[in-house]
């Protein structure tokens, strides 16, 4: 447990930052090299917790990592994967994206995590793939075993994927090296994130796989290689989100860089960050973020985003008239329940924060600092270092929480904040 007081700039904020690679990118280039039919060289891939122990995972099952100078990494994929012990960490993308390959190794591999983990939805992932004649033992939760043949039949899935789009994403992913491909229903109520769909679809497409969305909540991957495919990973755009949000939280102007095409959930972000009362300009390579100092109240819909709850929340909490947050009640399920902490912890600093069925409404109140619950969860953490940008005295409980998706979190926000 690292504390760490949340700086309180006394001027508006002037800054350039560079966030590294994005967490979700980075896995699934990962997860689709080690699929593939040749080596592929990654250039900026993230570096953090996640993405360490992805690469661990994928170690165990047999895949090489050759470090390059110029953040350049070689994947080399095994002639078959080998069964082995999987340590998930808190990572949704490594218990959902993982087992798919661990049903195509020789033996049992068992998936264990932090205690945190074993509290994260992953039954809908692994009641799929037992439709397809994967033995699992415990496929309730982490820690669970996935008994693999050496081949997996696929075909058609049912699944309800409203608590996790990461169930679809992990499902695909594999899907083409299934000897019948796959065929993937969602039943149940709305899937979230689906940015993040569109994202493994367009890599999957990207590397030769005929994959696509047949309907709103089907999607088929016909059988076939996975291609080799050298790529430079794209910064994490919900990452630099945070730091854009600063300058909304205090006024001044932050700049990021962001790709001229991506299919991150952008237009979401900027949505977001725009009805806050951020005044966003899109440059060439770069996106900047002024701000007033004064946050503006709004009723923001975060379904497509909802990895920005608690940055949002930390915002409407500063705004003079709160604000309300919707389509989120899956993050109960995600590294913490979410909305849980952010009531609690926002209540605690004096606003008025309440949950609803699939969000927040959040009044404002006499704001204070003191000490901000981390939670283990790394966006939990970035919420109290917006909160503490405009409300002295906010001390995470443990600052070490961010390195899940961001190696140096304290320097970056530092560097930012001119301390
Ligand atoms: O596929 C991915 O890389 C992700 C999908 C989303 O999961 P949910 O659908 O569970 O929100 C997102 O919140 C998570 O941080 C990353
Ligand atoms: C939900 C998140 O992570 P994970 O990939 O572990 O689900 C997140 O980063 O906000």
């Amino acid at each position: 447990m690292s504390e760490w007081t949340a700086p309180t700039p006394s001027i508006p904020l002037r800054a350039t930052v560079v966030v590294p690679g994005s967490k979700s990118a980075t896995a699934r280039a990962y997860v689709l090299a080690a699929l593939a039919d040749a080596p592929s060289t990654l250039t900026g891939a993230l570096d953090a917790r996640d993405t360490r122990l992805m690469r661990a995972a994928l170690s165990a099952l047999g895949v090489r990592f050759d470090d390059l100078p110029g953040g350049r990494v070689v994947v080399t994929p095994p002639a078959h994967f080998t069964a082995h012990v999987i340590e998930v960490g808190l990572a949704g993308t490594i218990m959902r994206f993982v087992p798919p390959l661990a049903a195509l190794a020789h033996g049992p591999s068992s998936f264990h995590g932090d205690p945190e983990a074993e509290a994260r939805p992953v039954a809908p992932l692994l009641e799929g793939l037992a439709q397809v004649g994967v033995m699992i033992d415990h496929p309730q939760a982490v820690p669970f075993t996935v008994h693999g043949t050496g081949e997996v039949k696929g075909g058609r899935i049912t699944i309800d994927a409203s608590g996790s789009s990461q169930f679809v994403s992990g499902l695909l992913l594999a899907g083409a090296r299934f000897a019948e491909g796959l065929e993937l229903h969602h039943h149940g109520a709305a899937v979230p994130s689906r940015p993040h769909i569109r994202l493994t679809l367009a890599m999957l497409t990207d590397r030769g796989v005929d994959a696509t969305e047949l309907a709103p909540d089907a999607w088929r991957v016909r059988p076939g290689t996975i291609g080799a495919r050298d790529e430079v990973i794209e910064p994490d755009l919900v990452n630099a989100a945070v730091f854009l949000a600063a300058a909304i939280a205090v006024g001044g102007r932050v700049t990021v860089p962001w790709p001229d095409r991506t299919v991150q959930a952008e237009g979401a972000i900027l949505s977001a960050l725009a009805a806050l009362g951020g005044t966003v300009t899109r440059g060439a390579g770069s996106v900047t973020v002024m701000g007033s100092g004064r946050v503006t109240s709004a009723d923001v819909d975060l379904t497509e985003a909802s990895e920005l709850t608690c940055i949002v929340a930390a915002l409407l909490a500063l705004s003079p008239d709160g604000g309300r947050i919707r389509g989120v009640g899956h993050i109960r399920g995600h590294e913490t329940d979410r909305l849980a902490a952010l009531e609690s912890e926002l209540n605690a600093c004096g606003a008025r924060v309440e949950q609803t069925p699939d969000g927040l409404l959040i009044a404002p109140g006499l704001l204070q600092g003191g000490m901000w619950g981390t939670y283990a969860d790394h966006r939990m953490a970035h919420a109290g270092a917006v909160l503490g940008l405009a409300v002295p005295g906010v001390v995470l409980e443990d600052v070490g929480a961010t390195t899940k998706t961001m190696a140096d979190f304290p320097g970056l926000w530092a560097q930012m904040v001119g301390a």
